[in-house]
């Protein structure tokens, strides 16, 4: 087995008195886009902002790319892309400024147009962030992860909120840039998310790890136990009609 390019063990975050990461184990491979399933407040987002080097830990290790998470956090900086928040978008910018703005900070240098047109954001380029839809929020979001040229991206829940259209539209951007080579570790709350993007899959709950494995494998272990679905399954559900109605292309003007 290759060497992983995340590795996470026994990693454990208190909050004062509350344990909200309770010593959780894991390893992703480089090319993989791994996800991380769980009920609100399992501490999946705890988790990536700590492997991010955005939150402390109170225990555990953590290497990313052969990185020790406590003695090197800048090495992991440089490899890595993290979404940032909404309120780092400096109002007054346009996206080309934004994308010029930050490929400064990372020491960059970056074809914002080509950035943008990557995320089919280029006849927005001189709009400002709060301008956009929110399918347009998320691809401007994730292409902001991608300036520094990482090796790893974090996402996380890229397409809460957004329509079955624009949440589909940002399932093949994910891919795409999956396929260029960069590992992939997202949060989601979808199930169909994980079962089409991710190659591997840990459900967290309560701060533990419960399942690890491919979805493919998930199901067949739980099929094995003799579990069956209540109702038979129809051939298409309520998302493909909506579909199927109003099309795939993306209506944000
Ligand atoms: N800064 C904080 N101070 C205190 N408790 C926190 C803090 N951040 C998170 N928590 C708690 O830690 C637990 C894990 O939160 P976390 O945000 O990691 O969960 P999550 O799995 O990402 O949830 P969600 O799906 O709702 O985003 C929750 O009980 C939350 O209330």
């Amino acid at each position: 087995m290759t060497t992983p390019i995340i590795s996470v063990h026994d990693l454990v975050k208190d909050y004062d008195q509350f344990r909200a990461v309770k010593g959780i184990s894991f390893e992703v491979q480089e090319g993989e886009v791994f996800g991380l399933l769980g009920p609100n407040g399992a501490g999946k987002s705890t988790t990536l902002e700590i492997i991010e080097t955005l939150r402390p830990k109170t225990g555990g290790s953590v290497v990313v790319a052969g990185y020790d998470l406590d003695r090197d956090p800048d090495r992991i900086k440089e490899v890595i892309g993290v979404q940032l928040q909404a309120s780092g978008y400096y109002p007054g910018l346009n996206l080309v400024q934004l994308v010029e703005l930050f490929a400064g900070l990372y020491n960059q240098r970056v074809h914002a147009m080509e950035l943008l047109k990557m995320v089919n954001l280029e006849e927005k380029a001189r709009a400002k962030f709060k301008d956009l839809s929110g399918g347009q929020k998320q691809r401007f979001s994730v292409a902001t992860t991608l300036i520094n040229k990482p090796r790893i991206i974090f996402l996380d829940e890229p397409t809460t909120g957004l329509d079955p259209q624009a949440r589909r539209n940002l399932w093949e951007l994910i891919r795409n840039i999956n396929t260029a080579g960069t590992t992939i570790i997202l949060t989601t709350h979808y199930m169909d998310e994980a079962e089409y993007l991710c190659n591997r899959i840990a459900i967290i709950d309560s701060g533990a790890i419960v399942a690890l494995d491919t979805p493919d494998r998930l199901i067949d272990n739980l099929v094995a136990t003799g579990f069956e679905r209540p109702r038979e399954v129809k051939k298409a559900n309520l998302e493909d009609v909506f579909i199927h109605l109003t099309g795939k292309h993306l209506r944000e003007g």
